[in-house]
């Protein structure tokens, strides 16, 4: 099971390298790297197992996280769902395991491309967060606010899917993560909340 210990930080020169594509069919290892990631996100996104591991949530994990230097990426987008009462924790458990049973986009993307993308800017408004960066960078992260992706499955089947404002937004976090590029290099340094006129604010 993957823990908070097992991802590296920034500092650590994985993350900054450019990861070797992955070849098929997936070794043993591999295969077994790419289930544990999706297992990381959706305990994660489990306020209970959450707490009860010390697992920071997280919709996406790429393999540089882990030290692996590799062309893949798990990616869990959970459908926005809202509990009744969010003050009722059992109403808030319901909400975020509905939340996760039909997600927006969940697979584990390998040797993805994006094939091509919207001129139309986007970014989150609350700005971007990394699981392997401990302190805040606020600030706009401007990205492309639809993407068509091309990707290989665990299974080695070819994808491409076309995506939009935040799981857009989340696939191009963990393809940069590919790239040894992380979220805060794309913030402007002078104005951090300065975007582009007519970026698309998400969320
Ligand atoms: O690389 C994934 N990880 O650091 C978890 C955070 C994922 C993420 C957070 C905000 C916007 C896009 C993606
Ligand atoms: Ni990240």
């Amino acid at each position: 099971m993957i823990l908070m210990d097992n991802i590296i930080r920034d500092g650590n020169p994985t993350l900054r390298k450019y990861a070797d594509k992955v070849t098929f069919p997936l070794s043993q290892e591999h295969q077994q790297l790419a289930k544990d990631m999706m297992e990381y996100l959706e305990v994660s996104q489990n306020p209970d197992l959450a707490e009860k591991y010390g697992l920071r949530a997280g919709v996406g994990l790429a393999a540089p996280q882990v030290d692996v230097s590799i062309q893949m990426a798990a990616v869990l987008v959970p459908s926005p769902v809202e509990p009744d009462d969010p003050d009722n924790h059992d109403d808030v458990l319901k909400a975020a395991q509905e939340a996760q049973d039909n997600p927006v986009f969940k697979d584990v993307i390998i040797n993805p491309v994006i094939v091509s993308q919207s001129v139309q800017l986007g970014a989150l408004s609350e700005g971007e967060g990394c699981l392997s960066v401990d302190e805040d960078k606020p600030g706009y992260v401007p990205r492309a606010d639809r993407i068509t992706l091309r990707y290989q499955d665990v299974d080695g089947n070819d994808h491409k899917v076309r995506l939009k404002n935040y799981p857009a937004i989340v696939c191009q976090h963990e393809i940069d993560h590919l790239h040894g590029v992380l979220f805060y290099d794309h913030i402007n340094k002078e104005q951090p909340f300065a975007a582009e006129e007519n970026t698309l604010l998400i969320g």
